[in-house]
């Protein structure tokens, strides 16, 4: 019997990283061989913890050129020049090194690679699949509502783009989607400079390589339940396939804990209250200004809650400025944490979140009240889903802050959102209520017999791959 080896590919950033390595994971438990590829400098950043003891998972990293990882500077002149010559070595670096990892695989007498996955921006994998013949996806590592967005976006101008330069109503009405206002877009299709725009290109490069495929499939980090209208609608185009979500196990398996010790942060939330405890985390890219550090330093002091906010570098924490000594008396300020652990514990109340589709899917399955402050790419729109579909959180509103015309959210605003969804008011209990609720719908979706489980064996069936567990 063939043993069936996968070849996962990542784009080099870690919100793309993280759920391929569960993906990998979840592969590994049903009895395949897999090999998961990225960058050096993201494989070094990767977290293997768990993965350096598990049968039948590699490694196969390759440079890009940038050990040291390729630093995204907004504010360079040559900034979308550097950024797409980065991009085109990245692929013909990558399409060489998967090259030379399948043929010497074969040659070494390993298991032949018989299916490759890969993440958006690096559809060279599924070009090399083709001429490989071996079955190909595409991992959509953000929610298929914004997978939709950018399909109609691309389909025909009249859905959005002609909606945004209109002078008069601009409000977007796509198939299967809620009613969407230009603050709930992607800001791939409203920015039109920086690197969201050359995400975009990015896309439709995704999008274009996709199509030229017999049997176009998209395996999501989504379930059904959360998003059957965002993958129903475009199932005329392309193969959805809901899988996840794609969350460590900590979080599915565990009920909330309380008794970890040997780790500072667990045994700080050990002395606090059953959900009391507001958790603030920008993920791996955003980077605020120290006008919205302040504010938000201000917000939190206010509130009189304790916290505890994952800043992740020293330089970044410095911009508290005069409200460190008052942050670390009235909370803890943390370099970078294992979020999950933290989401998992049951001392922690509110999540004050950038809204990134992992830390949204994090905090779903962790059943933790949301409050959005949406910075770029698919987080307004994850914000959007947040407050208006799934109604687990509120996203704080936002004004124009300071001369250079920065957009803020004000200190007072943060304390207003968080005590709507920690205080005692109906709005409050509503949205506690809706994330039990979804923190049991997501964890069903993944079980042996979820939507999400009988999804990825269909699919595995599909190519030939029936799971031996
Ligand atoms: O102290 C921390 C902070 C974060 N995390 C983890 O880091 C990941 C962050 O991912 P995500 O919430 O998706 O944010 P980004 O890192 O900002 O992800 C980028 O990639 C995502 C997937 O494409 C997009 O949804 C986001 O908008 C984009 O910014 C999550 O798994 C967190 O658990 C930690 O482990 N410790």
């Amino acid at each position: 019997m063939v043993q069936h080896h996968f070849l996962l590919m990542a784009f080099p950033a870690l919100g793309h990283v993280n759920p391929v390595l569960q993906f990998a994971h979840r592969l590994t438990r049903m009895g395949f061989v897999v090999t998961v590829s990225t960058t050096l400098h993201m494989h070094r950043r990767m977290d293997k913890t768990t993965s350096a003891t598990i049968p039948g998972l590699s490694f196969a990293p390759f440079s890009d050129g940038y050990d040291d990882g390729y630093k995204y500077d907004e504010s360079s002149d040559d900034f979308k020049a550097r950024t797409e010559k980065y991009y085109s070595e990245l692929r013909r670096l990558g399409t060489e090194s998967l090259a030379n990892l399948i043929s010497s695989v074969n040659q070494n007498g390993g298991h032949p690679f018989t299916c490759i996955v890969h993440t958006m921006g690096v559809s060279w994998a599924t070009e090399l699949a083709r001429k490989l013949h071996l079955p190909s996806a595409l991992l959509w590592v953000q929610p298929a509502t914004v997978f939709t967005i950018i399909h109609y976006y691309f389909k025909d101008d009249s859905f959005i783009k002609n909606k945004l330069s209109s002078p008069s109503s601009n409000s977007i009405e796509l198939p299967g989607l809620p009613l969407l206002e230009p603050q709930d877009l992607p800001s791939f299709v409203t920015s039109v400079s920086g690197l969201s725009s050359i995400i975009l290109t990015m896309f439709a490069e995704d999008l274009r390589v996709l199509q030229q495929e017999p049997n176009p499939t998209v395996l999501f980090n989504t379930f059904e339940e959360l998003e059957a209208d965002a993958l129903r609608v475009v199932r005329d185009t392309f193969r959805t396939i809901a899988i996840g979500p794609f969350v460590p196990s900590i979080l599915l398996d565990r009920e909330n804990n309380s008794s970890d010790t040997g780790n500072d942060n667990m045994e700080w939330l050990n002395t606090k209250t059953e959900s009391s405890v507001i958790y603030i985390s920008f993920g791996s890219l955003s980077v605020l200004s120290k006008r919205q550090m302040e504010e938000m330093a201000r917000g939190l002091i206010d509130s009189g809650r304790p916290f505890l906010w994952s800043i992740r570098e020293e330089k970044e924490q410095e911009k508290v400025g005069e409200y460190m000594e008052e942050m670390e008396e009235k909370g803890k300020i943390v370099k970078w944490c294992k979020q999950v652990e933290i989401l998992s514990h049951k001392s922690v109340g509110c999540f004050v979140s950038h809204c990134g589709w992992n830390s949204s899917l994090e905090s779903l399955v962790a059943g933790v009240p949301v409050v959005g402050i949406p910075q770029w790419a698919d987080q307004a729109t994850n914000a959007k889903l947040i407050e208006d579909v799934w109604k687990t959180g509120v996203r704080v509103t936002v004004e124009e802050g300071g001369d250079d015309g920065e957009r803020i959210a004000r200190g007072e605003e943060i304390r207003r959102c968080v005590e709507e969804v920690m205080g005692d008011e109906e709005r409050g209990k509503e949205v506690r209520k809706n994330a039990a609720k979804w923190r049991e719908v997501s964890k069903e979706a993944v079980k042996v017999g979820g939507s999400s489980d009988a999804n990825l064996r269909a699919f595995l069936v599909q190519i030939g791959a029936a799971p031996t567990n």
